[in-house]
C-alpha cells in the first residue's frame, strides 16, 4: 500500500490542474457521469429487487430518485414547462428529442408514472445499467431488423390501453448533438394510431450552449424543457401516419429552435441539420 502513496498525491496534486483544463475536465465529467450511472445502478438494483422482486416498470420511480441527484454534480438546471400534461392518468405516446447520453437526467425529472421507454438493445449489454434499465420494463429493440423491432413495438400497442401504460420514444432512433431534429422513425406513430392514443411531444432544448463535445466543452447550464399539447389519434388509420408525423416533427422542431440558446444558432435557416459548430 505504502508505495502507492506517492502516485495518490500526485494524483490529488494534479486533479485541480486536470479540473481546470478544458478537455480533461470534460473527459473526467463523462467518465464521471458513466461511473455515477454504474455504480447507482448497482444500488438501485438492489432497492428494485427488495422493493418489487424483477422487472416492473414501478422501479421506474426508484431508478429516477437516483438519476435526479445526477444534475447536482453538474450544476444543471431544468426549466420545466407544461409538464401537468404528462400527468393525466391515460395511455399515450410520449417522443421527445435525443441529444445525448445525458438526456437520461432530463427525462427522469419529467417522466410520468407507468411508463416504458424503447431502447436499442445494445444498451442491455452495458453491465449494471443494462440490468437496471431491464428491471425498470424498458423495452429493447433490434434496430439493424426492423422486422423484429416493429413486432416488439406492436406488443407494446397491444397492452398500452390495457394496462394504461405510456410508452416515451425517441423518435431520432439515435442520439442527435446537432443543431437540429433528424427525421422521425415511423415506429412511434404507427403505435400511437393503432393503439388509438395521443402523441404527446416533449422537447429538450439545445444543450449546446453547455456541452459541446467536438469542442471538448462541458459547463453547467440550463436545459429548458416544454410539453407540447396532446395530439390526438382517434379514427386516425395507418393514411394518416405520414402527416401526423410531419405535424409533430414541425411543432417539436419550432420549438426547439424558440427555446435552445440563440447564441449557439448554427443551421437554424430550415436547412439539413448541421454539427454544432
Ligand atoms: C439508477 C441509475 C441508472 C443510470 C442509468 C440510466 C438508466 C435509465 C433507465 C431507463 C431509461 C431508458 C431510456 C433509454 C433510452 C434509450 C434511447 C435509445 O436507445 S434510442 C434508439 C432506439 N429507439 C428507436 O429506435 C426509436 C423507435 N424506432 C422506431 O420506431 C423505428 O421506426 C423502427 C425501429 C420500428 C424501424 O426503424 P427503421 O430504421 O427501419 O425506419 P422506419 O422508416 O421507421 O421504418 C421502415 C419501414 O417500416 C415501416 N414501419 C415502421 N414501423 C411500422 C409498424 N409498426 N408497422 C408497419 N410498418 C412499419 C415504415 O413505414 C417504413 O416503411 P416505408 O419506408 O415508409 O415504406
Ligand atoms: C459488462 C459490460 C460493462 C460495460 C460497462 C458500460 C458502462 C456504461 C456506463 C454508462 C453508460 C450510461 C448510459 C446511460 C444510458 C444512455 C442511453 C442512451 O443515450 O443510449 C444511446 C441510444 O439512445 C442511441 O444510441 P446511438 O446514438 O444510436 O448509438
Amino acid at each position: 500500500m505504502t508505495c502507492l502513496d506517492p502516485w495518490v498525491l500526485l494524483l490529488l496534486l494534479l486533479l485541480p490542474v486536470l479540473l481546470l483544463n478544458r478537455t480533461t475536465n470534460f473527459y473526467f465529467k463523462i467518465c464521471f457521469y458513466c461511473v455515477l450511472c454504474v455504480v447507482f445502478s448497482v444500488v438501485a438494483c438492489v432497492v428494485c429487487f427488495l422493493r418489487h422482486g424483477g422487472r416492473t416498470v414501478r422501479n421506474m420511480s426508484i431508478i429516477k430518485r437516483f438519476v435526479r441527484i445526477f444534475k447536482y454534480f453538474y450544476g444543471l438546471q431544468l426549466e420545466m414547462k407544461g409538464a401537468e400534461k404528462l400527468h393525466e392518468d391515460k395511455p399515450c405516446v410520449i417522443i421527445s428529442n435525443h441529444q445525448s447520453i445525458l438526456d437520461m437526467m432530463g427525462l427522469m425529472e419529467i417522466l410520468p408514472r407507468n411508463c416504458i421507454q424503447i431502447a436499442k438493445r445494445e444498451l442491455l449489454y452495458t453491465g449494471p445499467v443494462g440490468l437496471i434499465m431491464y428491471l425498470g420494463g424498458v423495452i429493447f429493440i433490434n434496430r439493424k431488423r426492423t422486422s423484429t423491432a416493429m413486432s416488439a413495438m406492436e406488443e407494446v400497442g397491444n397492452i398500452l390501453v390495457q394496462k394504461n401504460l405510456k410508452v416515451w420514444i425517441y423518435p431520432e432512433g439515435t442520439r442527435n448533438g446537432s443543431y437540429d431534429l433528424l427525421p422521425f422513425k415511423k415506429g412511434a406513430f404507427y403505435l400511437a394510431v393503432q393503439a388509438q392514443v395521443p402523441i404527446i411531444p416533449v422537447v429538450y432544448s439545445s444543450f449546446s450552449s453547455f456541452y459541446q463535445p467536438e469542442k471538448k466543452i462541458f459547463t453547467s447550464g440550463k436545459i429548458k424543457v416544454e410539453v407540447l399539447d396532446p395530439i390526438k389519434t382517434e379514427g386516425m388509420t395507418v393514411d394518416d401516419i405520414p402527416k401526423l408525423l410531419e405535424t409533430c416533427h414541425s411543432l417539436m422542431r419550432e420549438t426547439f429552435f424558440r427555446i435552445s440558446d440563440k447564441l449557439n444558432e448554427k443551421g437554424t435557416n430550415g436547412s439539413t441539420s448541421q454539427p454544432v459548430q
